[in-house]
């Protein structure tokens, strides 16, 4: 079996007498979408700020490409390839989408850029902020102000400029929230289209798309793993199916 890409061992949160995350062990493989569902307070959001380095784990390890992170701060992590978007929208309103996405790039790249030319006019920069956009379905949308993007079109642009970031582990964190059921499928088939060139742990609220993207999904019940398997196992699963899915 291929080397996870991020492995997160025996994880431990406690914000006073409450577990938040209580030993959480799990790994994101290559080609792979893992999705991490649960009810509200399960400590996803908790586990999500460990992984990208806001929240440090009591205890337990998170490893990136076999390298251990846990140590590291939010920008040393998001360096070495850990991609993430936010369930909170952090796009900047009003310049063009691409501009965004630039940013991401440019972060990527490091400090090259810095006393190059105006950054808004070099292809170094334009062009892969381009490749990102197109591969979400926004290449036509590169200029416009993200104050007259529609909410389903932001939603895709944050995740453009996650990938902006060439990152080797994208976490995504209810990209589907407030989406109807057209955008809902639209943003869907753009993260099916990215399965290979990046492994996504999708948390998200959204069981049809959970379904229809995730090979594998581990639940969270009160900061534990209560299952985890194929969409079939998780489906059945009785425990699940009182604790999140309901009949
Ligand atoms: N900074 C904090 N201090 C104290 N308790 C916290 C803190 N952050 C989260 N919690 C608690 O930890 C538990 C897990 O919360 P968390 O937000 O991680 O859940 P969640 O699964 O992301 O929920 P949701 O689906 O509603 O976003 C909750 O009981 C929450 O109240």
């Amino acid at each position: 079996m291929a080397e996870a890409v991020l492995a997160l061992e025996g994880l431990h949160k406690r914000f006073g007498a409450l577990t938040a995350t209580d030993d959480v062990s799990l790994t994101l493989r290559p080609g792979e979408i893992h999705a991490l569902i649960g009810p509200n307070g399960a400590g996803k959001s908790t586990l999500i700020a460990q992984i990208a380095g806001s929240l440090r784990p009591d205890a337990g390890r998170i490893l990136l490409g076999g390298e251990e992170i846990t140590g590291l701060s939010v920008a040393a992590r998001a360096r070495r390839g850990l991609g993430r978007s936010f369930q909170v929208s952090s796009l900047a309103e009003p310049l063009p989408a691409i501009r965004n996405v630039m940013i991401g790039v440019q972060a990527q790249a490091g400090h090259s850029f810095r006393f190059w030319k105006p950054a808004e006019r070099d292809p170094r920069l334009i062009e892969p902020a381009l490749a990102a956009l197109a591969r979400m379905g926004l290449a036509h949308r590169a200029w416009t102000p993200v104050a007259e993007l529609s909410h389903g079109e932001r939603r895709a642009l944050e995740v453009a400029c996650a990938l902006a970031m060439k990152p080797r582990a994208l976490l995504l964190d209810e990209p589907m929230a407030g989406l109807g059921p057209e955008g809902s499928a639209r943003l869907t088939e753009l993260l099916e289209s990215l399965r290979l060139e990046v492994p996504i742990l999708l948390i998200e609220h959204d069981m049809q798309a959970v379904f229809r993207l995730a090979e594998r999904i581990s639940v969270l019940v009160a900061g534990r793993v209560i299952a985890h398997g194929d969409g079939d196992t998780i489906r059945r699963d009785p425990q699940v199916r009182d604790a999140y899915l309901g009949e």
